[in-house]
């Protein structure tokens, strides 16, 4: 099971900063596991990894090896909680720049963001491809992954024809309401279910996260253990908890005057995991006037960006590093004869050497420079440990919502730009928003 180390936050810690919290973090492992706390109907994925349908996981492994047999791209629909964990897990099992050497078709994500040139390099990529696409909404009305969705279905249709394009569409969405769903049933798509009890940024292991995993050629039973075992390593209270820790140092380090948790990787295909994980924590959190706000920064290479910044800009920083603790190869650094760059100390070294100096080296400075450290020990870049994350992330963000006393399962804020996003675009019934906006602008 992963750890988290804190010696390096110890020193902007009060004493109490447990103590304090231990009944507030009883309490909200309660109201997690009970669903009785605010915003209780949607913690339905605190006994997931036990409790999921396996019925639906076998069609999704079916699913997943028709769209591996048929298609050279797979198209994952959706925006927020609906792409980001699949993106973060394929992208954190893989590589942020190269595609896995795999049999498996290549996977994009599309209808999160309303940019056009995007979407046309896109179906200019797909021209010659054989695709399928996975449409993923739980409310079904979102506007972004709905406007995607109707090019997409489009172009199918204009290739496959429509009994065909019916055999390539995978609809994720609410099991009962809602217009995706209403589409699927009429046309007849093989849908798969967000639970109602699942919000959005909580749902990487259902269908939303593991349909377009496993098309990816990843092991999503392995992804689905390793989050069993961090749920029963998670249920057991006190303070060897790693999520009871993590919950309660960053709400003392949020207590003691820092804004800004940096979630810190050293890979660079985790970059789409700290995406998932500043929507868990912004949305979850940042409601009500307050809340950490979360952000992210890849090493090395921002520490020769924002690494100014973090050393000695407003101290009103904290970071958590996640660190694996193996590389999958091993890399030397080659001799020199000439050493004209006067790096023969390094010959033969490894590169993981390196980058593990780095890391502890920037954790020291930063330490000094203000910055609170709290280490996340993962294992290795493998789906039981992406798992084990997964879990732990959700897990202590439910604990830290509680502690700070909002609900983490609701959004209200996103409404506002969609009201006048509708207004602006002319929808049906939005006509005095409107014109009380466009005097405005
Ligand atoms: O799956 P849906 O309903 O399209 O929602 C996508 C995302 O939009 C939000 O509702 C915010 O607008 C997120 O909470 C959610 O993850």
């Amino acid at each position: 099971m992963l750890k988290i180390d804190l010696t390096s936050a110890a020193g902007f810690l009060p004493d109490d900063w447990f103590s304090s919290r231990e009944a507030g973090l009883a309490q909200a492992r309660t109201m997690l596991r009970d669903h009785s706390g605010p915003g209780g109907d949607f913690t339905g994925w605190v006994r997931l990894p036990e409790e999921y349908d396996r019925e639906e996981f076998a069609r999704i492994q079916a699913a997943a090896e028709k769209i591996r047999s048929d298609s050279q791209v797979l198209v994952v629909v959706g925006i927020g909680g609906s792409y980001l964990g699949a993106r973060a897990v394929i992208e954190l099992m893989g590589s942020a720049d190269h595609r896995l050497a795999r049999n498996a078709p290549e996977i994009f994500f599309a209808g999160n963001g309303l940019s056009t040139d995007a979407l046309c390099e896109l179906i200019d990529y797909l021209k010659d491809k054989d695709f399928s696409v996975n449409v993923i909404s739980k409310s079904g009305t979102t506007t972004e992954p709905a406007v995607a969705f109707r090019i997409f279905k489009a172009l199918l249709e204009e290739r496959y024809g429509r009994e065909g394009a019916r055999g390539r569409i995978y609809a994720t969405t609410d099991a009962r309401k809602g217009a995706l769903k209403g589409l699927a049933d009429s046309e007849g798509y093989e849908t798969f279910v967000v639970p109602d009890a699942v919000g959005g940024r909580y749902s990487v292991l259902t269908a939303v996260g593991l349909l377009p995993i496993a098309a990816a050629g990843i092991d999503a039973a392995a992804l689905m253990e390793g989050a069993r075992e961090a749920m029963e390593a998670l249920d057991v209270p006190g303070a060897d908890n790693p999520a009871w820790q993590y919950a309660a140092a960053r709400n003392a380090l949020y207590g003691a005057g820092k804004a800004i948790e940096l979630l810190v990787g050293y890979e660079p295909s985790f970059r789409f995991f700290a995406e998932w994980w500043k929507q868990l924590y912004g949305e979850s959190e940042g409601k009500e006037g307050r809340g950490l706000f979360p952000a992210s920064v890849e090493f090395t290479a921002d520490l020769h960006s924002m690494g100014q910044y973090i050393q000695q800009g407003a101290r009103i920083l904290m970071e958590t590093v996640v660190r694996f603790r193996t590389s999958r190869r091993e890399l030397l650094v080659p001799h020199d004869p000439d050493n004209v760059d006067g790096l023969n100390f390094l010959s033969g070294k490894s590169l993981q050497f390196v980058a593990e100096q780095a890391m502890r080296g920037t954790l020291l400075a930063h330490v000094d420079g203000g910055v609170p450290n709290l280490v996340v020990e993962a294992e290795a870049r493998d789906e039981r440990t992406i798992g084990q994350l997964i879990y732990f992330f959700e897990y202590a963000c439910g604990l830290s919502g509680y502690l700070l006393g909002v609900n983490p399962f609701d959004q209200p804020g996103v409404e506002a730009y969609k009201q006048n996003m509708f207004a602006l675009l002319g929808k049906p019934g939005f006509e005095a928003r409107r014109a009380e906006l466009e005097l405005r602008l």
